[in-house]
């Protein structure tokens, strides 16, 4: 897949106008190239294919990964019946995501999620359960999940969101954007809510499973890149599919590919379905081969996820006890 400008078909040249990539303005790019975005499908869905049984993550160093994984969570709770109560539950295991016996005896205390995820209605709420902590509040915006609210809405909600304590805004962008292939409309909406956002760092949702194909998921990515997004991000949760491994080699090679025309990192956040230990240390894997080791970190790798972390739990429980409590045999079924 190449994404340099003069790859583009000079057919589409005289059609859209020269964009800027916000976060670099002295760096010009034409938005034309992105209709001439490749993915070769048949060989990402073969490498997501073989990704689990060659995964690099030794089962030696799994707690320590398991507990990497922890602190990239974005511990979210996006439900019809959110309640505050809810929301402060779900901050206090944010704060504590695992037994204190349980990380003092890997050496792990302190740890904490990457972040609290919820809607705008409960971020005063998870920001007061945060306070005194790193935690950072994100909050879904923008008429989340399907987008569709009125345009003036969604970037009002944005600032609201920001007024509001959220340091992190997960936006949605326009399906139809890409499904009609306006990347022009998709740019500046990218942009217009960049803006809005501030100093917030921006995570754009693509909700990958109502995007078609895998080309699409390229050229949405890396619009959503050029018009400022800090993150791209698969999925709502809500969609009926959500993140999986071949959409995931999509846009962690649009990361890569982008930083390597602009010098500019952007961050990767599959979310939605992702509850299983074992399914994170994939992902891990996958960005550590694919973007290497400043991908693990907070700041451009998040897991989108509500049920991830009990799972996980589960799993060093396992591993420093021998067995799983009887709580946990429960929970396992
Ligand atoms: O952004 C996060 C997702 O909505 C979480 O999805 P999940 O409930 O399937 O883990």
């Amino acid at each position: 897949m190449s994404i340099s400008p003069a790859t583009a078909p000079a057919t589409c040249a005289a059609q859209l106008p020269q964009v800027t990539h916000a976060r670099n303005p002295g760096h010009a790019l034409d938005l034309d190239w992105v209709s001439a975005v490749q993915a070769n499908t048949s060989a990402i869905e073969r490498r997501a294919a073989t990704l689990p049984g060659r995964r690099s993550v030794k089962k030696d160093y799994q707690a320590a990964w398991l507990c990497k994984a922890v602190s990239l969570i974005d511990l979210t709770t996006l439900a019809g019946d959110d309640t505050e109560g809810r929301v402060r539950r779900l901050c206090a295991k944010a704060r504590q995501p695992v037994r204190p016996d349980l990380l003092a005896a890997l050496g792990m205390e302190g740890l904490t999620t990457g972040a609290v995820c919820v809607y705008h209605e409960m971020v005063e709420t998870a920001v007061r359960a945060l306070e005194g902590t790193n935690i950072p509040v994100a909050a879904v915006s923008t008429g989340f999940p399907a987008g569709l609210s009125p345009y003036r809405l969604r970037i009002a909600e944005i600032g609201e969101s920001v007024r509001a304590g959220a340091a992190e805004i997960d936006i949605v962008i326009s399906r139809r954007h890409v499904l009609t292939g306006n990347w022009q409309a998709l740019y500046d909406e990218m942009r217009e809510m960049r803006e809005a956002a501030g100093a917030a760092h921006v995570k754009a949702i693509l909700a990958t499973g109502e995007l078609g194909t895998l080309r699409n998921v390229a050229r949405a990515s890396l619009v959503c890149m050029m018009g400022g997004a800090d993150f791209i991000k698969t999925s709502t949760g809500k969609e009926g599919v959500n993140a999986t491994l071949p959409v995931s080699l999509t846009m962690i090679r649009a990361i890569r590919d982008y930083q390597a025309a602009t010098g500019h990192k952007v961050g990767y956040k599959p979310a939605g379905g992702i509850s299983k230990a074992k399914d994170a240390l994939v992902y891990l894997s996958l960005m550590k081969e694919e973007l290497g080791h400043p991908w693990l970190q907070p700041d451009l790798f998040r897991f989108g996820a509500s049920s991830l972390l009990g799972d996980i739990e589960r799993q060093l429980e396992h591993h420093v006890t021998g067995r799983y409590s009887a709580a946990n045999r429960h929970a396992m079924g």
